[in-house]
């Protein structure tokens, strides 16, 4: 907060109110930490959940009031909010109710401090892969020509739940051609022999989530897309074999990319080569090539180039992996498929 010149920091964003007070109600609630102390706001529907929860003081009161409680305390004071997470009409409301503080934009400071996890938080995302490991292992017999995109996902979804977890993002099935389509949900379509099929599957565990693409065959796929299917491979296992602390983001993508550009398929990958994992599903480090994120020990970061051929069909293999003090070690145990 001292470096970004402001006395108090209201924080709107649902995975930095967590980190910060230990509240998951998410729907409302808000922390202001100021130079007396910190203090949680939800309203009455939070007050049992909030007593529990939190370590903080909290005040249950819906906005404007929870925003007048506030304001003796923020005068004169250069207020710091969270430009990400805040909507324009929120941020009116923050002038009307603050007009004797000075409100300041301010951007990743709470995100900046979640890529680098605690023990508790590894040990969390640790066991949401392990239970979407076990999810997928359990799935994966089921993934065969005649079922449906859709079938598959429910049934990860409903193993998700009776684990007690829930699915972190909607899933992705993309059978044939429709896994050129990078965010190919689960659709209806009907897997067909000789089909690579992308799954791309998280666990949301106790409020971590996890990540992870498996690309797989169903008979014989074609050469070319066998010959993808490879070279998406080779990129993916120099990259994860390259994370260790020291090295950044640009530089990894910049590995997977050259790789895949010697494949002929640099135009092909058509996204990031990762991103951080915790209680967002995306957030920082970023492995994109503008990047200038240094990965440093706790990180947990994915690590997924694919390739995608409109109309034909595409490639993504992902593994979630923590760097460690001398390197990495990959928290997805998943199979890879060799073909
Ligand atoms: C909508 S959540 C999807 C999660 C999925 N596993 C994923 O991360 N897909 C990547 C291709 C992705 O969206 N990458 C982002 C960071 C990007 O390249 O902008």
């Amino acid at each position: 907060m001292r470096r970004a010149g402001v006395d108090a920091l209201w924080i709107s964003e649902a995975a930095n109110v967590r980190y910060v007070s230990g509240f998951t109600g998410g729907k409302d609630g808000k922390v202001l930490i100021t130079p007396q102390g910190e203090t949680l706001y939800t309203d009455a529907r939070y007050a049992v959940q909030a007593q529990e929860e939190s370590r903080l003081p909290f005040f249950i009161a819906r906005p404007p009031a929870t925003l007048e409680h506030a304001a003796p305390a923020l005068r004169d004071l250069r207020v710091g909010f969270e430009a990400e997470s805040l909507s324009v009409a929120d941020l009116e409301q923050l002038r009307a109710c603050w007009a004797g503080a000075t409100l300041v934009s301010t951007a990743g400071l709470l995100a900046d401090l979640r890529t680098v996890k605690t023990p508790d938080e590894v040990r969390a995302v640790r066991e949401a892969q392990a239970l979407a490991d076990r999810v997928f292992t359990q799935v994966r017999p089921m993934i065969r020509a005649g079922v449906r995109e859709l079938d598959v996902a429910v049934e990860i979804e409903t193993l998700l739940r009776r684990a007690g977890a829930e699915s972190a993002f909607d899933i992705i099935v993309a059978s044939g051609p429709r896994g050129a389509m990078p965010h190919g949900v689960a659709s209806g379509r009907v897997i067909g022999d000789g089909e690579l099929v992308t799954v791309d599957m998280g666990a949301r565990l106790n409020g971590y989530n996890s990540d992870m693409t498996r690309t797989v065959a169903v008979g014989t796929p074609s050469d070319e897309m066998r010959r993808v299917y490879r070279a998406v491979l080779e990129a993916e296992q120099a990259a994860v074999a390259a994370v260790r602390p020291g090295v950044s983001g640009a530089e990894l993508d910049a590995l997977a990319r050259g790789i895949l550009t010697g494949h002929g398929l640099g135009e092909a990958f058509a996204h990031s080569l990762g991103h951080g994992v915790g209680l967002m599903v995306h957030e920082g480090p970023s492995l994109r090539g503008a990047s200038e994120d240094i990965l440093r020990p706790g990180m947990i970061v994915t690590v997924e180039p694919g390739a995608y051929l409109p109309g034909v069909g595409g490639v993504r293999i992902e593994d979630l992996v923590l760097v460690t003090d001398d390197g990495h070690e990959v928290l997805s145990s998943s199979e890879r498929e060799v073909l």
